[in-house]
């Protein structure tokens, strides 16, 4: 399979819903104010259609002043949020995600997710629920669920019958989440990957990548987002500059298969960045 950069974007999973996505999407941690909004508006104008925020990241703002910027249809772009813990009872759901509408001015959202399952405070699946209604009142077309794990994935299913579309999870070389991706796949959910190159921490100097980025004349990053495409799992990288930008779309190269392999075989059980493992951490 060789993907060039024009099917990088175009290439579209296609969710449980019937709702197109693209391979790649631009992740936007961090991205805040007037220099966030042109990194954002700048992303777009290269090429890039899924977006990734959070409630919790302050940046909707950022992002809907990006998009307006950015001279792109809003139809064209799938623009995402997150809905923080400490606004998981039913009522403080709703109220929150009109009120990340607002902040981004946007009329809804493609995607909504979840943000962390938080299972000591236990109240994801009335979370989900609000989540459910967002979707009947049009103010949200999809949803989804972020570092949930298969029990509290089953357990969605069991009380209210309907799985997320997305699940974003941790996902990189050192952490390739193989168990997880099977059980996403086995459902129809799509696996979506934060952090997919690490942070730009110490995976990105891994004589194992490096040497490899080498033969195939591609950089670090290049090469393990092409690896994570490859998986059928779609990253969405961070970048504040415009050069790094295009590079982490220009993916028009194939990683063969003892080479996924080499790459698989640096995953560890504790290779999270910061160890926060879903089934104890929590975040509001
Ligand atoms: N659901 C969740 O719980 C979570 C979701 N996320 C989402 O995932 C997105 C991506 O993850 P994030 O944590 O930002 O980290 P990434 O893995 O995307 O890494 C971003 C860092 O890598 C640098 N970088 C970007 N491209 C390259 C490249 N080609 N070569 C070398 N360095 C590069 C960036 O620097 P520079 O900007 O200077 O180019 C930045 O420092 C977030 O922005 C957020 O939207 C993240 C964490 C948790
Ligand atoms: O960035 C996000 O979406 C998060 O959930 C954060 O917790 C992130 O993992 C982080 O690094 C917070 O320090």
């Amino acid at each position: 399979m060789t993907l060039t950069t024009k099917e990088a974007l175009m290439k579209n999973y296609v969710l449980r819903s019937g709702m197109r996505v693209p391979a790649v999407g631009f992740g936007t941690y961090k991205l805040t104010g007037t220099t966030g909004a042109n990194a954002i508006a700048s992303a777009i104008q290269t090429g890039y259609r899924l977006l990734d925020t959070a409630y919790n990241y302050e940046n909707e703002g950022a992002v809907g002043a990006g998009i307006r910027r950015s001279g792109v249809a809003r139809s064209e772009l799938v623009v995402t949020s997150k809905l923080p813990g400490r606004y998981y009872h039913y009522n403080d759901a709703i109220t929150a995600i009109q009120e990340s509408l607002f902040r981004s001015g946007l009329d809804y959202f493609d995607l909504y997710l979840l943000h962390w399952p938080n299972p000591k405070a236990d109240h994801y699946v009335e979370a989900w629920q609000a989540l459910q209604a967002a979707k009947q009142f049009g103010l949200v077309r999809d949803i989804g669920v972020c570092n949930f794990l298969p029990a509290h994935l089953d357990r969605l299913a069991q009380e209210t019958g309907e799985l997320p579309v997305v699940n974003q999870i941790e996902l990189h070389p050192y952490f390739n989440q193989a168990a997880q991706r099977e059980y996403d796949t086995a459902h129809g959910i799509l696996t979506e990957d934060w952090s997919p190159l690490g942070r730009a921490s110490a995976v990105i100097q891994d004589p194992v990548l490096v040497n490899l980025a080498k033969r195939y004349a591609v950089s670090v990053g290049q090469l393990i987002l092409r690896w994570e495409v490859q998986l059928g799992t779609l990253p969405i990288p961070k970048s504040a500059h415009l050069t790094r930008q295009r590079e982490n779309l220009a993916l028009d190269f194939t990683i063969a298969d003892q080479d996924m392999a080499a790459i698989n075989a640096l995953s560890k059980p504790d290779g999270r960045m910061k160890q926060q493992d879903p089934a104890v951490y929590e975040e509001f």
